[in-house]
């Protein structure tokens, strides 16, 4: 291990002008890369998938995010000079680094589209490319999808116990620095968030973004009448916040006063509650705006909020109208990692044939599933409900087959026949031979791709309390094939004990 934090004082990170994400990557990939490379087999075609083992929140499905992200990475990966310069100083060959040095991603990828409902065990995306090219990435891929898809999976979990009334991303103070902040809007604008606080985030993605103002103004101006009123000549959009000092005896009635003074100067949105009983303290602020004739101003709420406290907010009658929620969403408060896995599913060996390759995990549940594979949605074309997922080799079309046997992976005796069915096939091509192939679909497009897949679930995947298992199938080829590479690994382990 190489220290030259030491040595010498380091330029500041940002100082790097051809800085690049080649190096946001485990150091064990560019290692492996160079032993491949050495090697001689750095070229050979080998296909990853990516997918995570258990969903997130005990949630009953999770929502697919990070292609957009994904695409600009795999389109702009290549190792600059200060990447090289870096590697040199740590130790690595010149003629490595030469190769490192035109090295470009010249692979396929098929993925899910964002915004799709994804299930544990089956591939997101799916590589293919040069051996040394599909371990590179590996590092930085993982890190994004599986931020981008927690986060879009815990705000789509909190939209669903909202429902229709508005909800506001408000995290970015709380995230994990600036990049989560920004990615985690985006994140939960797919998962169906109207709105985010973050300024640059409506500036690089278009999301709506929404602003009242602190309990810093109100103490700057010292009462609220004076911060109400210097707020209101700045901005004809109005929420002003009522919990600084005394909500129901001094926010509230102050907002009111100054909402009548200003009358239509000013477009009195409403007021933001952000301490206390929120349940009791919007019943009664609802009924003093209602009373001074603001029926329309809203009622907006912040403080820690998550899908638990504000389904309970809900339950309690709270007169709530839009939902500010920050730490608990940017964060995934209560399960901060996916766990989204990369594994090696094919290879091809000396004479370019294709290999599949399995790992074995004494945790059945942990071996992988060998072989290209698609993933299909099978779709009831009379009640169009999902009757579940489908995963099956590269070669099969389960459309022809009717009707279809669908077969629980472990508990191999739960089967199911379906017939009049629509196979919907969730993987699309993104990049072939290194081209991008894809046009991403504009932001507001995925919102609605996610909301209208939601639409496929039956009520008992989707509620936020044990959800019922959504039934994730392999095809009887599949499992064949996962269960003769098992056996012939076996055998070869056998073998190698017995010698
Ligand atoms: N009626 C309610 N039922 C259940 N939970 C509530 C209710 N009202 C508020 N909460 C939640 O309870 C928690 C209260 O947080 P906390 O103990 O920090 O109180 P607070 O009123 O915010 O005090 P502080 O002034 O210190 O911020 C928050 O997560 C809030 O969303
Ligand atoms: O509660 P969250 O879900 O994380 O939502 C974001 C929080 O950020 C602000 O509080 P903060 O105390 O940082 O600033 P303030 O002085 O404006 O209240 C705001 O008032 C919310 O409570
Ligand atoms: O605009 C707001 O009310 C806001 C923004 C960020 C965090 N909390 C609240």
């Amino acid at each position: 291990m190489k220290n030259s934090l030491d040595k010498e004082m380091r330029p500041a990170p940002d100082a790097y002008a051809d800085d690049s994400y080649a190096l946001h990557t485990d150091k064990y990939q560019i290692n492996m890369t160079q032993a491949y490379w050495q090697d001689q087999i750095h070229e050979r075609k080998a296909v990853f998938e990516v997918y995570f083992r258990k969903i997130p929140f005990e949630n009953g499905y999770a929502v697919f995010a990070g292609l957009e992200r994904v695409i600009r990475y795999l389109q702009q990966f290549r190792f600059t000079k200060s990447d090289l310069d870096y590697l040199r100083e740590d130790g690595y060959s010149e003629e490595f680094l030469a190769y490192l040095e035109q090295l470009r991603f010249t692979g396929s990828v098929r993925s899910m589209q964002e915004g799709e409902l994804v299930f544990a065990n089956e591939p997101m995306m799916q590589i293919e490319a040069p051996l040394a090219e599909a371990q590179l990435i590996e590092t930085a891929l993982l890190n994004m999808v599986n931020f981008q898809t927690l986060i879009a999976t815990k705000a789509s979990r909190i939209k669903q116990v909202i429902g229709q009334e508005i909800s506001m991303e408000f995290g970015t103070r709380r995230a994990q620095e600036m990049d989560a902040a920004i990615w985690g809007a985006r994140a939960a604008y797919i998962a169906g968030f109207e709105a985010t606080s973050n300024v640059r985030a409506g500036k690089l993605f278009g999301i709506p973004t929404v602003g009242t103002h602190a309990h810093a103004m109100v103490q700057a101006y010292r009462d609220e009448y004076t911060a109400f009123h210097k707020y209101a000549e700045a901005h004809k959009d109005c929420v002003f916040l009522v919990d600084t000092y005394d909500t129901l005896r001094s926010g509230v009635p102050t907002a009111i006063q100054v909402a009548k003074e200003l009358g239509p100067k000013i477009n009195f949105l409403g007021i933001r509650l952000d301490s206390g009983d929120l349940a009791y303290l919007s019943k009664e602020a609802r009924k003093m705006l209602d009373a001074a004739g603001f029926k329309q101003a809203k009622i907006y709420a912040t403080n820690d909020l998550d899908e638990h406290t504000i389904m309970n907010l809900k339950a309690q009658g709270a007169k709530i109208d839009v939902w500010g929620v920050g730490t608990k969403l940017i964060t995934a408060y209560d399960q901060p990692a996916l766990g989204a896995v990369y594994k090696l599913i094919a290879i091809e060996d000396e004479n370019g044939q294709m290999q599949d390759t399995i790992k074995i995990s004494s945790n059945p549940e942990k071996v992988t599933t060998p072989g290209r594979k698609k993933v299909f949605r099978i779709i009831n074309k009379g009640n169009q409900k999902s009757e579940g997922d489908y995963i099956a080799l590269v070669h099969e079309n389960p459309q022809q087959e009717d009707p279809l046997k669908m077969f629980h992976p472990v508990h191999t005796h739960v089967a199911k026949f379906v017939t009049n069915f629509e196979a919907r096939e969730l993987h699309h091509t993104i990049f072939e031979a290194g081209k991008l192939v894809y046009k991403l679909p504009g932001l507001s497009e995925i919102q609605q791709y996610a909301a209208q897949n939601l639409e496929l679930l039956w009520d008992e995947y989707k509620r936020m309390l044990n959800p019922a298992e959504y039934p994730v199938d392999l095809s009887q080829a599949c499992w064949d094939n996962k269960m003769r590479l098992i056996a012939e690994i076996m055998q070869q382990v056998g073998r190698r004990v017995q010698a």
